[in-house]
């Protein structure tokens, strides 16, 4: 034996014996630990390598066999007519070929084919006998299956007795036994919440169903059943694939309403191209299409090979899963200073491209996968969605080549320290005034409205300014001169020139507002008024604890936490610092005596639109006598102020006999009229 065909043997010999493990915890167990796509892969290179040596082919190779073993524990039954496996095929030039074998064995004026959904389940043969159930079996090694009978007579849409006319005194269907995507969700739910392991997906949850000794078990199971061939029968059936599911049809027997009959390549290839669209919205999992010759004596001179017969063929869509390694993982800053661990994956095709990032979300997600790096991993890509590690192969851990995923504490970004508050999913980046990675979202927010309301600096010019690096924090917006900013794309010297002087106008505002404009997170406009009235001034906040933070009206525990936090990141009072360097003001919060207090205790809601004064105004005003202005209408509400146009909240308040103030006399009670 030359080096070649030892090597080849060798190959052959690895390849088979892994994929007969892999169908072991296929077919017996119901629980593979690899993805289908890698089965197929290992699969398909051995079927090359026998093509490449025929003399190394043997009786007993995977490719020569129908996958499952029946089990034991059940009563075995021998199928009449074999039940055979499909060939499958993975692009257009490969289907084109099936269809062109088939084109030159025909005869037929028209050759039409027959095109089914492929149900992502496993196969059943159930026996109907003077139209009455008699018996069921799995597929099992394709001549001896597992005689379910009592199992398959639970399946809700499954007849278990036919109706109609002419029905063949022995009528054997063939069909999927498969479980709806809804029902397996929710029997996993259901599996977890009990501490038990869930299925991998809805076929081995089909599988681990059907083959269950208890029939009270696979009652309780979400299980359907569709048909789409005959095996045996005594009796009358039409000539064509298509009718005979028809037939079916007729006599009270579910068929997928996707089957159709056509005839051309072209129909064929837009059957596939129409079904991928409709995949991710169709109730039940599939995973490619099954062209099917339509003409069944056509079908009987094609005849089979070892394991298919050669007038079918399935064309699977691309894997969405497929294995790889987790090289590394690195963290990435959000805008929102969300630290986000990424896996660098070892490149692996899935989904029908590239990958080499995945996601994994946060630290519990990390938990709930108990992933490492240097983990074999399932990718997952379904449709347009970003890369899942969907998980982690155990099998295959090699513990010297794996290390834990260690969080940073500070910013990988900007060095700040970084926060995970409890009950939290996420980590983040405490630097939000100096972090590069929020550094425009940060100053976004600075300048917008209800912030320090800078006229004329959008979102777009925020962006600009950053991308030509003349800003690096909100900061050195007042430092910007005309001749720089009429130097940007679209800017004359007109708008420039407004924008300085707006700039300028901006700096005087109040303390709610800039501590709002600071944009630390969870500190809403509502929560930024009341810090003010609380603290009266900057320092004093600045010195304030978690407890003291926590009893100002409306902070809880989180908020506390994340102002705290943010108040001790030196670069952000670095900024800070600047910002009032630059020149913002806001006029002393006066200490007021609490009985002066006209609206202490009393809570309003702002509805409608009004003419003479803002919304917001109306708001400061009520706050600065002590009012709650709350967002809703409640039995708590004393007063409703309704503009123009008031609606749902008019209404529930007229209900509630609340007091209902209008435009004029709002303007009244604040002394403005
Ligand atoms: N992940 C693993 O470890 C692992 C192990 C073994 C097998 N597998 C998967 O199983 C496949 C082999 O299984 P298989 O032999 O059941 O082949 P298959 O699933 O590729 O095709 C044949 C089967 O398709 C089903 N089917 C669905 N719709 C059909 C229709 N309209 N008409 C006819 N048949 C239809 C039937 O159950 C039939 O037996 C592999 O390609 C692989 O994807 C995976
Ligand atoms: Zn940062």
């Amino acid at each position: 034996m030359n080096d070649k065909v030892s090597s080849a043997k060798q190959q052959i010999q690895e390849i088979s014996s892994l994929l007969e493990e892999y169908n072991y915890q296929y077919y017996v167990q119901d629980a593979p630990t690899v993805p289908d796509a890698e089965y197929d892969r290992l699969f398909h290179t051995l079927k090359q390598l026998e093509t490449d040596y025929p003399e190394l082919l043997s009786a007993n190779s995977p490719t020569q066999k129908v996958g499952g073993t029946p089990l034991s524990k059940f009563e075995q039954v021998t199928h009449k007519i074999p039940m055979l496996s499909l060939d499958n095929v993975f692009d257009e030039t490969s289907l084109n070929d099936f269809m062109k074998r088939v084109m030159d064995k025909s005869t037929l004026d028209e050759t039409a084919f027959c095109i089914e959904p492929k149900l992502d389940g496993l196969a059943a043969s159930i026996i109907y006998e003077n139209g009455l159930l008699v018996q069921a079996a799995t597929r099992g090694d394709g001549l001896t299956g597992e005689n379910v009978t009592e199992n398959v007579k639970t399946i809700a849409n499954l007849p278990l007795r036919l109706r109609g006319d002419n029905i063949p005194s022995l009528l054997e269907v063939r069909g999927e036994v498969f479980m709806l995507k809804a029902g397996f969700n929710k029997l996993n739910e259901g599996l977890v919440a009990a501490g038990e392991k869930p299925f991998v997906n809805p076929r081995n949850a089909a599988a681990g169903s059907l083959r269950q000794l208890d029939s009270k078990i696979a009652a309780s199971r979400p299980l359907a059943f569709y048909c789409y061939s005959v095996g045996v029968f005594e009796g009358e059936l039409a000539n064509s694939q298509y009718q005979r599911i028809e037939q079916l049809k007729s006599w009270g027997l579910p068929v997928s309403s996707e089957v159709k009959r056509v005839v051309g390549e072209d129909a064929c290839h837009d059957f596939y191209q129409n079904i991928s669209e409709k995949r991710p919205s169709l109730a039940y999992e599939i995973d490619g299409v099954v062209y099917k010759v339509d003409d069944i004596k056509l079908q009987q001179e094609m005849g089979f090979v070892a394991r298919a017969p050669r007038w079918a063929t399935a064309y699977k869509f691309p894997a969405e899963e497929a294995v790889t390694v987790v090289e590394n993982v690195e963290f990435q800053v959000g805008r929102t200073g969300a630290i986000t661990p990424v896996a660098k994956l070892k490149p692996v095709f899935v989904g029908g491209v590239t990958v080499s990032n995945a996601t994994l979300h946060n630290k519990d997600e990390i938990e709930r996968l108990g992933i490492l790096i240097g983990d074999v991993v399932v990718v997952r890509r379904a449709g347009d969605v970003i890369p899942q590690v969907a998980r982690v192969v155990i099998e295959q851990r090699e513990s010297q080549q794996t290390r834990e995923i260690v969080f940073p504490e500070t910013c990988p970004v900007c060095d700040s320290d970084v926060e995970r508050i409890e009950g939290e999913a996420v980590t983040r980046c405490t630097g939000g005034l100096f972090c590069e990675a929020q550094r425009k979202q940060a100053i976004k927010h600075f300048a917008s409205r209800k912030a320090l309301d800078v006229d004329g600096l959008g979102d777009k010019l925020v962006d600009l300014l950053v991308d030509h690096k003349m800003i690096k924090d909100p900061s050195q917006l007042f430092s910007l001169t005309v001749a720089q900013l009429s130097s940007l794309p679209r800017m004359g010297e007109t708008s420039a020139k407004k924008l300085v002087n707006n700039l300028q106008l901006s700096k005087k505002t109040t303390l709610a507002r800039f501590l709002y404009s600071l944009g630390i997170r969870e500190v809403g406009e509502a929560t930024a008024a009341n810090l003010a009235n609380h603290y009266k001034t900057l320092p004093a906040l600045k010195k304030a604890s978690i407890e003291s933070l926590k009893s100002v009206s409306d902070v809880g525990e989180i908020v506390a936490k994340h102002l705290y936090y943010f108040l001790r990141q030196e670069h952000n009072l670095e900024v800070i610092d600047q910002l009032i360097g630059a020149g913002i003001h806001w006029p002393e919060i006066q200490e007021v005596d609490e009985s002066e207090l006209l609206l202490l205790d009393k809570t309003f809601v702002i509805t409608g639109s009004f003419n003479a004064i803002s919304r917001n105004d109306i708001k400061a005003a009520l706050q600065a006598l002590g009012a709650k202005v709350a967002g809703s209408v409640s039995k708590k509400t004393n007063t409703l102020v309704a503009g123009e146009a008031a609606g749902s909240k008019l209404a529930k308040a007229t209900e509630l006999g609340i007091e209902i103030l209008d435009e004029q006399a709002v303007l009244k009670l604040l002394g403005k009229s």
